[in-house]
């Protein structure tokens, strides 16, 4: 195959989230741009990673509220899940979406696409079967790949993945989970809330180092959900084939299921990609980069998204692409670590997080930490919704500064965004106080947590004495 030769000012490897905000960005800049991906335009949170799980939640979703409806005086049901159906919604979600990532929109905005796979063959020149690219500045943006853990049998043993777990020809009728972060969890819950028998196998405990009452919600749920949560447990053997599998856990014990799904993180797409030929320096986290993404050894090299080795999410991702722009064509110093950058996970309750939980803020900042706390069950939309469960903490530092806040309820994910603005624009916990939020909101609850952090000043003796030296007055 003869290769076209290219000569331009950004190439970008990968057209996922982070790949296709560098490209649209660098684009519509101006810039040439060629964007290579090997696989499906739209990488893993299209394809394999948000878009299908959310799908997959909205419908074990209503499969939950079918089975909960007589709190409102509707008769509770039992769903009849068809597998085939609810797929066919995953996928049309998906194709609904595609066009915005699609190859045709690329070229739209004036970028040359190229479906292969490219790898660098020096420190400046990256190539494909058909293209050979030079270019000012190159954006490694190629992703994570299910992390596979190595357990024996493993490898012999048919297991799914958040590649293949949503294509499966059937709803299995019992699923063991391997790992009980992010994926774990909501994928858990989905399987379960859908019929199918899980149980959660996790090393530490479920979703990591995240509020541990909000976490215990979140353990509650699932619980009530009827899945086996399996904490501190170690799979040492796995075996089986497609009908049936066996794990085997440290204390004896042994688990078996018709599937299995490992979900124990991510590892960094960096293999294949001639790294050592472009001089880039790389570690199983990622590339190797500065705090403005830029490689430590290839200065003509950015990395972007989940191949960057730090927060691995659609929204950071997207993120690290404004900061790739931001410093390497605007020439402004932008960082790829901030303190306000969100995090939740999609089970129910939704657990939300953003900068530090009180934990570790105490850890940090010892006595100059002040934690205010309102409920849901206080919120007179919970209440008519008949969704109570959990809260929202803020964690409030010297002078009023947010250091962080967690959420964990129905819609978390939603409210967080208030706290979120407050910390990116360096607001105090007063800009909150200030909102007027509408009524019935759940996301009064955050204006109600930091109206708490005011509550002992506003009714103190002080403000007492000053309201009755005023009455004097008329
Ligand atoms: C089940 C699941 C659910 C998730 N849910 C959420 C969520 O709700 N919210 C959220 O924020 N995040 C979520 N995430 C994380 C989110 O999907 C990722 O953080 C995000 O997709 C990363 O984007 P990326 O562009 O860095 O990588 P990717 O999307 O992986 O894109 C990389 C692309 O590069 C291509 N590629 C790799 N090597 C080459 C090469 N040499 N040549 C050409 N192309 C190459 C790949 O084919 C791929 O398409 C979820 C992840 C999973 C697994
Ligand atoms: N809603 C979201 O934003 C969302 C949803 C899904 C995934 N993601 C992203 O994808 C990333 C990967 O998610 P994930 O859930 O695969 O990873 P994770 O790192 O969030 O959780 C993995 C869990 O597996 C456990 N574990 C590790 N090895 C194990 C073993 N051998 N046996 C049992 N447990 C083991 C860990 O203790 C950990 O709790 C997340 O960190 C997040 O960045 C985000």
């Amino acid at each position: 195959m003869t290769q076209q030769t290219f000569n331009v000012d950004v190439c970008v490897i990968g057209a996922g989230a982070a790949g296709l905000s560098v490209a649209a960005g660098a684009a519509q800049l101006g810039l040439s741009v060629v964007l290579f991906e090997a696989g499906e335009m739209g990488g893993d949170c299209l394809n394999t990673g948000c878009v299908p799980s959310k799908s997959l939640i909205a419908a074990s979703k209503i499969a939950h509220n079918m089975r909960h409806a007589a709190e409102f005086g509707l008769k509770n049901v039992k769903p009849v899940v068809d597998w085939n159906k609810v797929r066919n919604h995953v996928d049309g979600v998906i194709a609904t979406i595609a066009p915005i990532d699609s190859q045709e929109r690329f070229e739209s905005l004036g970028c040359s696409v190229v479906r292969e796979h490219a790898n660098f063959i020096s420190p400046h020149v990256l190539e494909s079967p058909s293209a050979r690219v030079k270019a000012r500045r190159f954006v490694i943006a190629t992703g994570a790949r299910a992390a596979i853990p190595p357990i024996t049998g493993l490898h012999e043993t048919p297991f799914l993945t958040n590649e293949t777990v949503f294509t499966q020809d059937s709803l299995p009728h019992s699923l063991i989970v391997l790992g009980g972060g992010a994926v774990g969890v909501e994928l858990g819950q989905a399987f379960a809330r859908l019929g199918t028998l899980v149980t959660i196998v996790e090393a530490a405990n479920i979703m990591g180092p995240q509020d541990p009452e909000a976490v215990q919600a979140v353990r509650t749920s699932l619980q009530a959900d009827g899945i086996k949560l399996l904490e501190g447990a170690k799979a040492v053997i796995v075996t089986g084939d497609t009908d049936q599998v066996s794990v085997t856990l440290e204390d004896g014990r042994v688990l078996e299921a018709q599937r299995l799904l490992v979900a124990v993180g991510r590892t960094a797409r960096v293999e294949n990609l001639g790294l050592e030929k472009a001089k880039v320096v790389y570690s199983k986290k990622g590339v190797e980069t500065d705090q403005h993404l830029r490689s430590i050894s290839n200065p003509r090299v950015w990395a972007v998204g989940d191949v960057a080795g730090k927060e691995q999410l659609t929204h950071a991702a997207g993120f690290q692409a404004s900061v790739f722009i931001r410093n390497a064509l605007f020439k402004a110093p932008a960082k790829a670590q901030v303190s306000h950058m969100p995090a939740v996970a999609y089970c129910e309750p939704e657990l939300a997080r953003i900068g530090l939980t009180e934990i570790e803020a105490y850890q940090q900042f010892k006595r100059d930490v002040m934690v205010t706390k309102a409920e849901f069950s206080d919120n007179d939309r919970a209440q008519t919704e008949r969704t109570t469960t959990g809260f929202c903490k803020l964690v409030i530092g010297k002078g009023g500064k947010i250091l962080g806040a967690t959420i964990v309820g129905e819609g978390a994910g939603e409210a967080i965004q208030l706290v979120g603005m407050v910390m990116a624009n360096n607001q105090k916990v007063g800009a909150l106080t200030n909102l007027i939020s509408p009524y019935p909101t759940r996301s009064e609850i955050v204006k109600r947590a930091a109206g708490a952090y005011f509550t002992p000043r506003l009714f103190s003796e002080k403000t007492r004495k000053l309201i009755r030296f005023l009455k004097n007055f008329g």
